[in-house]
């Protein structure tokens, strides 16, 4: 089954992945407390505007409590902002989603996001007929296609990095990179899995 782009999350814990069709030449970079998905060096140019963006960000919230922010595109830093000023995470997703709206592309492509704090989760995603956003108490996964309403997922790992490599290694089509959170009262592990390499 190719399911697309998906998030899974569980308080304290959460992965993301890249799985495509049309651009696989892609991996995920760390920038320092943000991931970010590009283009492998010999990947052919694209003018997409939604290849490329940043999939996971830990942030900090006014109150000092530690966030990871999952997603498949652009509306990964509007919705890390708003953590940052003070937003639940409830608010902090449904506004971002709605004010970017689904991807304007040849699909319309669903956005996928999770918020992760250490005894929290909430996913969300905005579709052309629908914005859920629910806090959620065991691993859950929304996807940009077919699963693209959050459902249960069987997620095993507890670290990081054996996220990432989880839910690169799951069986579902079109497998490029992946990326994991866990948070703690100590902060964010970000880690990612290009697979190969
Ligand atoms: N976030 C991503 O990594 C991403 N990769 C591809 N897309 C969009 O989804 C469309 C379909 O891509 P694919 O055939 O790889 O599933 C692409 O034309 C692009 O507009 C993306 N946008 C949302 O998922």
């Amino acid at each position: 089954m190719y399911v697309g782009r998906f998030v899974v999350v569980a308080p304290g814990i959460g992965g993301y992945r890249v799985s495509s069709r049309s651009f696989p030449n892609r991996r995920v970079r760390d920038r320092g407390g943000t991931l970010t998905v590009g283009p492998t060096a010999d990947a052919p140019e694209t003018d997409n505007p939604y290849v490329s963006y940043n999939c996971a960000r830990a942030v900090e919230t006014p109150t000092e409590e530690p966030l990871a922010v999952l997603g498949n595109g652009s509306h990964v830093d509007p919705i890390a902002e708003k953590l940052e000023r003070g937003y639940p995470a409830r608010d902090a997703l449904a506004s971002a989603l709605l004010a970017l709206d689904y991807e304007k592309d040849d699909y319309d492509t669903p956005r996928v996001a999770g918020v992760v704090g250490a005894e929290s989760a909430t996913i969300g995603t905005v579709r052309r007929d629908a914005l859920l956003v629910e806090a959620v108490e065991e691993p859950t996964v929304v996807a940009t296609y077919e699963t693209d309403s959050p459902e249960p997922y069987d997620l095993t790992a507890t670290d990081a990095e054996p996220v990432a490599t989880e839910l690169l290694g799951a069986d579902l089509e079109h497998p490029v990179c992946a990326a994991g959170a866990t948070v703690d009262a100590d902060g964010v592990s970000l880690a990612f899995d290009n697979g190969g390499d």
